[in-house]
């Protein structure tokens, strides 16, 4: 039975565990970007130690060629440096560039694989939102906060080891300034979310006012609305004016802040360096190598503390996208194969409701669809007919009761070993009618293609296409009729060649004139499989080997039309009502 439930979002352990299996196999690769990024930012280190090394030269009243050869070793460690660091964030880009691209196959690999029901139950919209929405926001995570993370962190890190090695009394500007950044970074983090959120909500209403201006102008105009419509524009930017302050205010008090713990860290610095240089243990060139160092922080702290937004977003982002992923309830590990050949269709006390509280739909429904076997059912609407073929194909769960599919739980069935259901609603794929054709037949000749659309009698209308198989149909393409899509699917479903297929109402959509095309195209498609067919027109169930009545959730009759006819019961009247009908 299907419950109420939207679909999930992976907790921390998991998404991390996900994201391990993603980097797999690039361990190398990964340990290679660390060392690079370290080497890249220790390089680094070695110009504001020159400049140190340089004042103290100067002082001792060192050579010009001894300033000169600590110039160049600068010059070629900065030179150094940006090379190693443009190459670690290049490599870490591609790294977790290629780590995106599996996600999002992932992604859409499971959204594909997720049961319809799953998808009703949670809303479409939500999956839309994360097959879209998420991922764009980790992308954006990824491509934004993956470099400055990693030329930033490095730095931080390899200039506090530089501070501990020049003096570790020096390390005293990190006590000092660690406080500050947190509070920055906590108020920022609790602030700037729901501000910029705000923003975006106010961009979107103004939007909506401008665009519903502009569509609907004849109406403005006609009912002298222009002056409310103004009204409302101009209310609409205000709103984005008022969000937008907020918003730079918010980051104008951040980088207060910053420059706060900066002015401090400073302050710290020549504080400590002057009782240094004062006590004789540290030279006036170590006091200015920790200040050009500190200097180097203020740019990768700032980068860390802004990134820290995109990256909260695309972690949230990330474990629901995970989420996704992780409930695809696709196909069993060990799913079973019923092999080729003929099988027999069986449900056996059936009983389904939509949700927990909904009334029952179907009521321990049981029949038999004997292999190679056309039945029909047939009923009032809402006789819970549809429901019935959407149990068949694995779409929705029994509550209790089996179904089996050659003597094989549904359950066990691998994806394309289940009921293949056809129903009125036809995509027709963009592209040439030849490869949406052979989307469930790929190695599909033109030979076999073209057997098929004859088989269904749609031969005749393709063959005069401008081009043939190769005429391009779907959006923007060649119009087809309702009729003619529905020859698609029927040569579609020729080509795959299921054994066990449930049609539901698949020829309902035709004019009468083309109904009884489509039910000579629908029995060749039929012809050796087991078959189970939802009938509108009753003339298709008269068809079928045999027709089970159904009303309320039950089957009510069973038998052969001639039978059912004489019986006198539901389908005889069903079959009068339709005769006069039909006239
Ligand atoms: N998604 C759904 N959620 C809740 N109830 C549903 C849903 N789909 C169908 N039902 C209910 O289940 C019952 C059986 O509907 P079903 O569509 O299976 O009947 P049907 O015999 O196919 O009718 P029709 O011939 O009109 O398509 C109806 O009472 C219907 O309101």
């Amino acid at each position: 039975m299907t419950a109420d439930r939207t679909l999930a979002v992976a907790d921390g352990r998991s998404t991390l565990a996900y994201v391990r299996g993603l980097l797999a196999g690039r361990h190398w690769a990964l340990a290679g970007v660390v060392t690079i990024l370290f080497g890249g930012a220790a390089l680094g280190l070695v110009v504001p130690w020159g400049f140190g090394a340089m004042v103290d030269t100067a002082i001792d009243s060192g050579s010009t060629a001894d300033i000169a050869r600590i110039g160049i070793a600068m010059a070629v460690a900065a030179l150094g440096s940006a090379v190693l660091t443009g190459l670690g964030v290049a490599l870490s880009a591609q790294l977790f560039e290629t780590a995106l691209a599996r996600l999002r196959e992932d992604m859409v690999g499971a959204a594909l694989a997720l049961p319809q029901s799953r998808v009703e139950e949670a809303g479409s919209g939500d999956l839309v939102s994360r097959a879209t929405d998420d991922v764009e926001v980790v992308s954006e995570a990824i491509a934004t906060g993956v470099p400055m993370l990693s030329r930033s962190a490095f730095t931080v890190v390899v200039t506090a080891i530089g501070f501990a090695a020049l003096d570790w009394r020096f390390l005293a500007v990190i006590v000092v300034i660690v406080p500050v950044y947190w509070f920055a970074m906590r108020m920022f983090l609790t602030v700037a979310p729901p501000v910029y959120r705000g923003e975006r909500a106010a961009m979107a209403r103004r939007a909506h006012h401008v665009l519903g201006a502009v569509r609907g102008l004849a109406t403005v105009h006609a009912f002298g609305l222009v002056g409310r419509s103004a009204e409302r524009i101009d209310a609409g930017s205000w709103g984005v004016v008022k969000w937008s302050m907020r918003a730079r205010i918010t980051n104008n008090r951040l980088f207060g802040r910053l420059n706060f713990a900066e002015f401090l860290g400073m302050a710290t610095i020549v504080i400590v360096g002057f009782l240094l240089v004062d006590a004789g243990s540290a030279t006036v060139g170590a006091a200015t190598t920790a200040m050009l160092l500190f200097l180097r922080l203020f740019d990768p702290i700032a980068g860390l503390l802004l990134v820290m937004d995109p990256i909260q977003s695309g972690a949230a982002s990330l474990s629901r996208i995970v989420g996704v992923i992780g409930d695809g309830e696709g196909p069993p590990e060990d799913a079973v194969a019923v092999g080729s050949g003929a099988r027999r269709l069986q449900t056996d006390a059936v009983t389904f409701r939509y949700h927990r509280d909904a009334r029952t739909v179907l009521h321990e429904v049981s029949i038999v669809v004997e292999p190679g076997e056309t039945v029909a059912v047939v009923g009032s609407s809402g006789a819970g007919k549809t429901t019935l073929a959407a149990l068949l194909a694995g779409i929705h769960e029994p509550e209790s009761g089996t179904i089996t599919v050659g003597d094989v739980d549904l359950r066990d069935l691998a994806i394309d070993e289940r009921p293949v259901l056809v129903t009125q609603e036809v995509h027709v794929f963009s592209g040439p009618l030849i490869d949406d054709l052979r989307l469930t037949a790929p190695d599909a000749t033109p030979d076999q293609v073209r057997s098929a659309l004859e088989a269904v009698g749609a031969w005749e209308w393709v063959a005069l296409l401008p081009d043939g198989l190769e005429t391009v149909v779907g959006a923007g393409g060649h119009a087809l009729t309702p009729m003619r899509e529905q020859q698609i699917a029927l040569a579609r479903l020729m080509l795959l060649d299921p054994p066990v297929v449930i049609f539901d109402e698949a020829t309902a959509d035709a004019d009468s004139a083309d109904a009884d095309v489509l039910e000579d195209g629908a029995q060749a498609a039929l012809e050796g499989r087991t078959a189970l067919v939802i009938a509108h027109r009753l003339t298709q169930a008269a068809r079928a080997d045999r027709i089970l009545v159904m009303e309320g959730g039950r089957i009510v009759e069973n038998g052969t039309h001639d039978a059912l006819r004489r019986a006198g019961g539901r389908y005889a009247e069903l079959w009068s009502a339709w005769s006069r009908f039909r006239g």
